[in-house]
């Protein structure tokens, strides 16, 4: 059937896809039991046939509201209630509403809650996410009203085989898995820590597209309606022609084709004579938030009653390594081709996995490989910035403060970027100084983590500086290099100071006005760690203290500051939010067997690469998250172009790794485009 030429099924490929044909929806559910679905009710929004056909009517009021109507009615009751707290000084509490109201249209009505997160995610990201979804995690057991993904612990022992199977979705492509140990800057939160897959996955509807519903995506061959609807053709038929689409097609994807289902659609369409055959295979695309829980280290958590975890010491060691293992073989035997993104782990466990798993299955560290490709992206942005050519990077004087999973993540693909540019492994590190809670790390550091060995300074090369000095005496004191047997001496003046510490207000007045002194015309400061309060500082002290001059990017989002004059110092969100939805759609589209270093950089390249120079001058490093579905599809473009290129592309259902090589750059970024979900209500159709 699909005996065509690569050409000619890309060409024809492009039509399958197209977002304006809304996908009918086939459900077995009737009646109140779709009210009570959130991936698929409509609320008041059923039309009357449905109403008819689905068994609600007199479920309802009678009125029937338009999708539009729905989602200004929602904005107006958000806004409503932003106005009339917007004098509160608990902001806290104001940030908890806000996430309760969208909560509530989450549980409720899934197409909704994703169309205004979409369509408004520069004002709901920060509540969905950074830093409010932090707050949420903080006081999860009063939160909670309703579970939302897995829940396995180590009580689960030898039971998650069977357990996977709970789930109601036949398919999941993309899961993000905690075990709470890291949540953002505040430590173990134990099971409370479920809050951050939970917000990484709504990003990924909102960013990437991914579908959280069930779709229907096969039909096979072509259905022509010509002259109006035929009699007597059943509700799929009925469904296709109210699309008001002249030939009908649709990719058969992922799924073996089933010939009871070929036969079942033949007798409902009931259309024997007729050449065209409809065939509706039901598809779910779905992600899941997964919490492990093997325990809290956590003693508040532990001694409160309504803490909702297990009450027990976090497991170590083999016992710990041995859940993480029961639980991923359990995924990829039910979901073999499912990516798993791990987030928020303590670092022993986040380099670990990382190691054990990532040429084994689909899986990223998002904190390890996400925040660096966003790091990295910034900092060549700040050598752009700075009036400097690229290839002055390695020059770049960079003082990271955190020495966990992020720092090292960031420093590792920094200095990797570096040997790529010079050739030289060897000095690759010589202008990144690391910095942990006790200062500055040399190896002469007692109990050396080995992730940091290779960023340990050789006391032998730097006079005036010690192993744990501390920040302010790195930023200002002087620096003596042996170069060729000759001895420079000058002092650090780094031109750039990242924060990766989870420590809000390390980079103090001091430090900041020591970075005046910078030998760059324009230094940057990258307090990215998370929550708002754990920023290393905020916008304003930066540019007060630091100068106006400066490039400013933190984790979580602050306005832009107003200089005086009609300046602006703009404030650029460093989150890894720009990196891992297109890193996993990516992953997706191509059908990675494993994500690669290379595929890593591609997305970090095509960051870096997305701003333009008029941006870039005005200190503006990445893009506003309004553009956050464009430069995903790009970044996920990348993704997809780098795994062919690296043989690890096993193709996405019908889509195979020859045509997907097939395609030129443009073309991949529409096909990615074309898989990105935009939330409508679909038709539903109940299988009989
Ligand atoms: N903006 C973004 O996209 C991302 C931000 N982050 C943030 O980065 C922070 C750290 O995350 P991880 O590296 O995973 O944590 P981690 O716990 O693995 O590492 C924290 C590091 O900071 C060091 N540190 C603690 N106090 C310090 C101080 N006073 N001065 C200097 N260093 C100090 C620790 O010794 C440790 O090396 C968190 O707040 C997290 O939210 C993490 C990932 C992405
Ligand atoms: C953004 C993120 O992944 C973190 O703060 O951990
Ligand atoms: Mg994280």
């Amino acid at each position: 059937m699909w005996n065509l030429t690569v050409a000619s099924r890309l060409s024809r490929s492009r039509c399958f896809f197209s977002s304006v044909i809304p996908r009918p929806c086939i459900i077995q559910k009737r009646g109140a039991d779709i009210l009570h679905d959130p991936w698929i009710n409509k609320d008041t929004g059923f039309p009357l046939t449905e109403r008819n056909r689905l068994g609600l009517r007199g479920l309802l009021p009678p009125r029937v509201i338009s999708f539009e109507q729905q989602y200004a009615r929602f904005m107006e009751s958000y806004r409503s209630l932003e106005k009339n707290t917007v004098s509160e000084s608990d902001t806290s509490h104001v940030a908890l509403a806000k996430w309760r109201i969208l909560n509530r249209l989450h549980d409720r009505n899934e197409t909704l809650y994703f169309r205004v997160l979409i369509d408004n995610i520069k004002d709901f990201a920060p509540i969905i996410y950074t830093p409010t979804v932090g707050l949420v995690c903080q006081n999860y057991s009063g939160l909670f009203r309703r579970p939302r993904g897995m829940y396995f612990s180590a009580k689960d022992k030898g039971e998650m085989m069977s357990m996977i199977y709970n789930w109601p979705a036949q398919k999941v492509d993309m899961i993000v898995l905690t075990d709470g140990s890291r949540i953002l800057g505040l430590g173990d939160l134990g099971v409370h820590g479920i809050g951050i897959p939970i917000g990484k996955l709504d990003m990924y509807v909102a960013a990437a597209g991914l579908n959280p519903q069930r779709v229907v995506f096969g039909v096979l061959a072509k259905l022509i309606l010509k002259d109006g609807m035929p009699e007597g053709l059943g509700l799929e038929a009925e469904l296709v022609f109210h699309t008001k689409v002249e030939v009908f097609e649709m990719l058969m994807e992922d799924l073996d084709f089933d010939t009871n289902r070929i036969a079942n659609a033949k007798a409902i369409v009931g259309i024997s004579s007729c050449l065209y055959v409809l065939c509706v295979v039901v598809i779910f695309c779905l992600i899941l938030p997964v919490m492990l829980d093997v325990g809290t280290n956590n003693l508040k958590l532990i001694e409160d009653p309504l803490y909702l975890g297990l009450r027990q010491p976090r497991l170590e060691g083999e016992e710990y390594l041995s859940i993480i293992d029961e639980f991923i073989e359990a995924v990829l035997t039910r979901w073999p081709k499912a990516i798993v993104q791990f987030e928020d782990f303590q670092m022993k466990w986040a380099f670990e996995t990382l190691k054990r798993y990532r040429e084994r299955f689909c899986m990223f560290n998002d904190d390890v490989q996400g925040t660096a490709g966003v790091a990295l992206a910034g900092l060549l942005g700040t050598v752009r910035a700075q009036g400097r050519s690229l290839d002055d990077f390695p020059n770049q004087k960079i003082v990271v403060v955190g020495a966990g999973s992020a720092g090292l993540g960031v420093l590792s693909m920094a200095v990797q970027a570096v040997v790529r540019m010079t050739g030289n492994a060897k000095t690759a590190a010589q202008n990144f100084f690391l910095l942990d809670k006790d200062g500055l790390i040399t190896k002469e550091r007692k109990n050396l983590d080995p992730a940091a060995v290779p960023f340990a300074k050789d006391p032998g090369l730097i006079a005036g500086l010690r192993d744990g000095d501390s920040l302010l005496e790195v930023v200002s004191s002087m620096l003596v290099l042996e170069q060729q047997q000759q001895q420079h001496v000058k002092k650090v003046k780094p031109d750039v100071l990242l924060g990766l510490s989870g420590v809000g207000g390390v980079f103090n007045e001091e430090v900041l006005k020591a970075l005046r002194e910078s030998s760059s015309n324009r230094p940057a400061i990258f307090a990215m760690s998370n929550p708002t309060m754990n920023a290393e500082c905020t916008s304003v002290e930066a540019f007060k203290h630091a100068g106006e001059n400066i490039v400013f990017a933190s984790g979580s989002p602050f306005e832009n500051v107003q200089l005086g004059n009609g300046k602006v110092g703009y404030v650029n969100q460093a989150n890894n939010m720009y990196l891992f939805p297109g890193i996993g759609l990516g992953a997706l589209l191509s059908g990675a067997r494993i994500i690669t270093d290379d595929m890593l950089q591609a997305a970090a390249e095509c960051l870096a690469s997305y701003m333009t120079d008029q941006d870039i001058e005005k200190g503006i490093l990445y893009p506003s998250i309004n553009g956050i579905r464009d430069i995903t599809a790009k970044v996920g473009a990348s993704v997809v172009r780098a795994a062919v290129a690296e043989e690890v592309a096993e193709g996405y259902g019908k889509v195979d790794p020859e045509e997907l090589a097939y395609m030129s750059k443009e073309e991949t970024v529409e096909y990615v485009r074309r898989n990105m979900w935009y939330p409508n209500y679909s038709p539903l159709v109940q299988q009989k």
